[in-house]
């Protein structure tokens, strides 16, 4: 099939030699249509929507072309002979003469004359609007003849002076045709590109999603998710994040009760930023307690205390070829030394991923995929005695996959936790409990305020010394996370800038009386304090079995048996 081409040519007499020319190829099918500037570009407007292929013209006229179509525009050249064409008639007159245009015709015959030795002035515009003013003042220099394009031919003959039109030649209008093939080529070719790349998306089906670093989205594709499943400011927090070109970064964002992952490559196309992100749910296994996160700031860790301190240092220089056991009792900080210590072991462009131990025996090694580089391990006290063995087996073999393993467990822990205490290639760290350090009690009081002022917009700024006192002698069994509860209920129940001692007594009190309550509970074998403690979280839970069952860090399967039992 030939390539179908529409000529636009500026001047009448240029129809004739297009039609010798078009003769002598068979490549291009070329029709001809006469029109001078925004003419000609209505012209090959109108040819887009009709399907041609290429357009072809000449000087200002295919310059404007050009900006309004979306196809190949081919500009006939000025050539050497067609300069000559024109000085050779012009010779003969012996008025003052110049030639008048674009550089693209005035730089060539500037050549020429200098050659030549031929007396006649050049002048250069960049605007079409120059042309008149120009024509203008050289009339009024004496200058009688005046060759150029249709424009100042046009603009000559309206202020009496004579005009010669340079006219393209045979060569010139042979050598456009030459060029709107080589052009059409590459651009079919450049268009099977990105056809064939849009149909390999659609077969591969990937969520995707790709904006530029100011937020502008440029392309999306949908497959597993109907919509995009990201919200306008989660968008926005996905862009002003930092990224590095070439480096692969993994996030986590909840949609609803699901987790998406979203792993982001930042690429550098003409000199705009774009983050190419593409998206999965991580719903995974319903009964797994695998959870994914993305550390993308340094977790805020008090640590003013000596204990706390040494806890520290010894993590961070911990052997990177073993897994880490972080013994400490309940709420000591242990979950936030391991997000800590995966942001400080520079991995805070891939994802934490959380697991019960009782999950972990369980879990394909495929969920864990490239995108994870810490596991933390939690609920060791809920692992069944006879698994010990394939979980600590389980915990190696992780290890052997190159990630960070940080299980963690309270020193009161049976069995495995003892197996685990000696085995030679585990890093033990101890935690202290709150009672142990409290010289960090007073700044973790404070942070916990301005965190809940920050989130909740709670009033309270400031506590009061014999308050702290009140706090320093109780003895926390639930250590931070139990100060931290606290805190948010006095904060909450605050009206006042100032938590007084009052309050402080007030909640430690019934702190106290919920103790009593909970001794009422402990009573009985241990089956019937455990049916009293599902019982509770069913309730809570509206008896949905998979969140109470999560909660539990017991699988689905187990609760079921044990409702049953
Ligand atoms: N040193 C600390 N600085 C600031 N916040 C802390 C610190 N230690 C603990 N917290 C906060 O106290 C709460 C409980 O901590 P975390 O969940 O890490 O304890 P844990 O030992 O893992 O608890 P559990 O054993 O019950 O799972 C969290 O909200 C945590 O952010």
């Amino acid at each position: 099939m030939k390539i179908k081409a529409l000529f636009v040519a500026p001047y009448a007499t240029m129809k004739n030699l297009i039609e010798e020319c078009k003769q002598e190829q068979d490549v291009l099918d070329v029709h001809i249509q006469i029109g001078n500037l925004q003419e000609g570009a209505a012209v090959a407007k109108e040819a887009e929507r009709q399907g041609f292929d290429v357009i072809i013209s000449r000087g200002g006229t295919a310059k404007i072309i050009e900006e309004e179509v979306n196809i190949p525009v081919v500009d006939v050249h000025v050539s050497g002979y067609d300069m000559l064409r024109v000085l050779t008639l012009a010779n003969d007159f012996n008025g003052k003469k110049a030639i008048v245009g674009f550089s693209n015709i005035t730089m060539g015959a500037q050549a020429i004359t200098d050659l030549l030795d031929i007396s006649m002035e050049v002048f250069t515009i960049e605007e079409e609007q120059e042309t008149v003013p120009l024509v203008q003042q050289l009339k009024k220099e004496g200058y009688e003849l005046i060759m150029g394009d249709v424009v100042t031919v046009n603009a000559a003959s309206n202020n009496g002076l004579n005009g010669i039109l340079i006219q393209s030649g045979k060569e010139a209008i042979l050598d456009s045709f030459q060029r709107a093939v080589s052009v059409y080529k590459l651009v079919e070719k450049k268009s099977l590109e990105s056809t064939l790349q849009r149909e390999i998306l659609k077969l591969a089906q990937p969520d995707m999603l790709v904006f530029t670093e100011n937020g502008s989205v440029v392309y999306e594709n949908w497959a597993v998710f109907s919509k995009r499943p990201l919200s306008d400011q989660q968008l926005e927090d996905l862009r002003l994040q930092q990224y590095t070109q070439n480096k692969t970064y993994h996030r986590v964002m909840q949609n609803g009760e699901e987790q998406i992952k979203i792993t982001i490559n930042m690429r550098n196309i003409m000199e705009i930023n774009y983050l190419v992100c593409f998206l999965e749910s991580v719903t995974l296994n319903e009964r797994s307690s695998l959870e994914i996160e993305a550390i993308t700031q340094r977790p805020f860790l008090i640590n003013q205390s000596q204990a706390m301190a040494e806890c520290i240092s010894l993590l961070l220089s911990a052997p990177s070829g073993s897994p880490i056991l972080l013994i400490g009792e309940e709420g000591t900080g242990k979950r936030l030394l391991a997000k800590y210590f995966h942001y400080e072991n520079g991995e805070n462009r891939s994802l934490l991923a959380s697991i019960s131990a009782a999950d972990l025996i369980e879990l394909r090694i495929e969920d864990i995929n490239e995108s994870i580089s810490t596991v933390y391990v939690h609920s060791l006290h809920l692992l069944e005695g006879q698994h010990g063995d394939i979980f600590i087996q389980a915990l190696f073999q992780l290890k052997e996959q190159g990630l960070t393993v940080i299980a963690s467990c309270s020193p009161s822990e049976q069995e495995t936790l003892r197996r685990l205490s000696y085995h030679e290639n585990v890093t033990r760290i101890r935690m202290p409990a709150l009672r142990d350090r409290k010289e960090d009690l007073q700044e973790l009081t404070t942070y916990f305020m301005a965190l809940y002022h920050q989130q909740l917009g709670t009033s309270a700024v400031r506590i009061k010394e014999d308050a702290i006192e009140e706090l320093q002698h109780y003895p926390w069994p639930g250590n931070v996370a139990e100060l931290k509860a606290l805190i948010k209920d006095a904060v909450l129940l605050e009206k006042g800038y100032i938590l007084e001692k009052k309050r402080i007594q007030q909640l430690l009190n019934s702190t106290n009386q919920i103790k009593q309550g909970m001794n009422q509970v402990l009573k009985g074998t241990l089956n019937e304090i455990e049916e009293k403690i599902i019982r509770v979280v069913l309730e809570e839970e509206d008896f949905n079995q998979t969140r109470a069952a999560k909660r539990l860090g017991i699988t689905r399967a187990t609760l079921w048996r044990k409702l049953k039992s």
